[in-house]
């Protein structure tokens, strides 16, 4: 097959941002044998709860979901909902497992995970067409998603070995050294936008440092952290490391509560967040939390002003607008502001909508009718609020009719927009871009940081001083200068204020997974008073 030639979207962020070269060779090389529109039911594998390495039933099957695929709104299973008995049996197999993988050296762990970053990239286009069938967004996507999760499996598997103590000489020839430990079974528990990623993201640290893991995907996406499972063990991961669980929100509480875990991590929403939080502090246990947020980008009148309609596109229409780090409120200098909307509307109005299985869709489906009614009432409020929609924001069946039961929504510029707007304040989870006007540094600065959250933010100028200046006065974990949204591997990503707490995908994160264990060694006579 010949190259196709990347979708201008492509060059875009995911999570996960690769290399746009190693995406466009996964573009030429793998269409073949999957029709457009593949979500079916066949490709649902069941069952979906991986315990000791192998895929198990729920013990009790009275509660349950429904899957359904969001490009064609089919329903594709009924998934059973894991409970007590399930959580403690998988618990308590992550148990026995980490008293053997904690004592693995770090070195051959972090071949295992080598091993299997290696498996996903081979896999690559069977994880991205699942993730598709589950998520609805673009192949494209999907398949950038699925190579940087193999690239950050990779990255720390190469760092396991690097998980070491430090060696502290004290008086008269006695010392002290530390060891870095593993804090034992993690819970994990992830939201729908980036399945795969949240598991890989989650999972990858935790094994390196020598942690068991039972990880929860969110009930919309249950389908690819059981692929990843599957991998780790073909890649040499002793059973029982790497465990998952399905359900909704009453096994994610049955996962947090459970007195044998000792660390939760989780990536969703701020008001289960706060849930989970609380949880683990009835527990005393660790706890990291990935969360929303509503980022601002402010674009100054000297920014190369392509660029800048390309950041806050990728900023606001990535993923259906479904990313946590998106920058939403984009405040523009008033002296381009003409400029920027006429430029912005010109490339917005270029984006294909429609089956996110053919690789020129750069807009799939949203996750589901709820999410949509969600996204759609915030640009109904904003309208009654007395912002101008500028473009887009409605429902659009394409015309294929395998896809008539999806949610595809235009991405949606809204206009004339203030600070105290309700789509300005809260987080949509949708394509729905604020633009905002301002005239100096300071006020855009004060107006960025009036925000509950803290996750990200963009800043496009020319002026190097202003640029520095501005992102050390943002209140945000995670900053770009003249881009947005970029991830590479290795790099932190995580939050300030209720954004979260911890971070994920950097070297630091290994300390988020394991505890410093002090040994104080005497070479002398013990001296006691007495
Ligand atoms: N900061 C990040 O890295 C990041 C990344 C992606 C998404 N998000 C955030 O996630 C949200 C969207 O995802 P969502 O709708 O799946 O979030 P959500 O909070 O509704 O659900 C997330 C997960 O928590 C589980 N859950 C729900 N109630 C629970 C409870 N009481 N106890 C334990 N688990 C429970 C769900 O089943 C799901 O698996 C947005 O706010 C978005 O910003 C953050």
């Amino acid at each position: 097959m010949k190259g196709i030639p990347l979708p201008a979207a492509a060059r875009l962020c995911s999570r996960c941002a690769g290399k746009v070269v190693q995406m466009r060779q996964v573009l030429s090389t793998s269409t073949r044998g999957y029709a457009a529109v593949t979500g079916t039911a066949r490709q649902v594998q069941q069952p979906l709860n991986l315990m000791a390495g192998k895929r198990v039933d729920a013990a009790d099957s009275s509660k349950q979901f429904e899957l359904f695929a969001p490009a064609t709104g089919e329903t594709l299973k009924r998934v059973e909902c894991c409970g007590s008995k399930d959580i403690d049996k998988a618990v308590g197999i992550a148990k026995d497992a980490f008293k053997e993988w904690s004592q693995v050296p770090a070195f051959e762990r972090g071949q295992v995970l080598t091993r299997a970053a290696q498996l996903i990239r081979e896999r690559s286009e069977e994880l991205a067409r699942t993730e598709v069938l589950d998520t609805g967004k673009p192949i494209w996507e999907a398949r950038y998603d699925i190579l940087g999760c193999a690239d950050t499996i990779q990255y720390y598997g190469g760092l396991a070995p690097t998980v070491v103590g430090e060696h502290t000489k004290l008086a008269g020839g006695s010392f002290a050294y530390t060891v870095r430990e593993p804090l034992g079974v993690v819970g994990g528990i992830g939201a729908w936008n980036y399945p795969f990623q949240m598991a890989a993201w989650k999972s990858s640290p935790a094994l390196a440092c020598g942690n068991a893991l039972v990880f929860k995907p969110s009930p919309f996406t249950p389908l690819t952290a059981v692929m990843l499972g599957e991998i780790y063990k073909e890649a040499g991961l002793p059973d029982g490391c790497y465990n998952v669980v399905q359900g909704e929100g009453e096994t994610g509480q049955l996962l947090c509560n459970h007195p044998d875990i000792a660390k939760m991590t989780f990536t969703g929403s701020v008001p289960t967040g706060s849930r989970i939080m609380e949880a683990c502090a009835k527990g005393i246990k660790h706890v990291t939390l990935e969360l929303g947020g509503k980022s601002p980008v402010i674009i100054f009148d000297d920014a190369h002003i392509d660029n800048a309609v390309k950041g806050a596109m990728l900023a606001n229409f990535s993923n259906q607008g479904q990313v946590c780090s998106n920058g939403t409120r984009v405040f523009v200098q008033k002296k381009i502001l003409p400029e920027f909307l006429k430029r912005l509307m010109e490339r917005t109005g270029k984006m294909v909508i429609g089956d996110p299985n053919k690789d020129d869709t750069t807009v799939g489906a949203t996750i589901s009718p709820q999410q949509a009614a969600i996204v759609l009432n915030f640009i109904e409020g904003a309208r009654t609020e007395g912002a101008k929609v500028l473009y887009g924001g409605e429902r659009v069946t394409p015309t294929s009719p395998e896809l008539a039961g999806g949610y595809y929504l235009t991405p949606c510029i809204l206009t004339d927009c203030t600070d105290d707007m309700t789509v300005v304040k809260d987080e949509v989870f949708g394509s729905v871009m604020s633009v905002l006007a301002f005239d100096t540094e300071e006020e855009a600065l004060r107006r960025a940081n009036d925000t509950i959250f803290g996750l990200a933010g963009g800043i496009f100028t020319n002026d190097l001083s202003r640029a520095h200046r501005v992102a050390s006065g943002m209140e945000a974990g995670s900053l770009y200068i003249n881009n947005y949204n970029v991830y590479p591997v290795g790099v932190p990503f995580g939050g300030y204020k209720k954004s979260g707490l911890g971070r994920e995908n950097g070297p630091d994160t290994l300390n988020y997974y394991s505890q410093i264990k002090s040994v104080y060694v005497e070479m002398n006579d013990v001296d006691c008073p007495y």
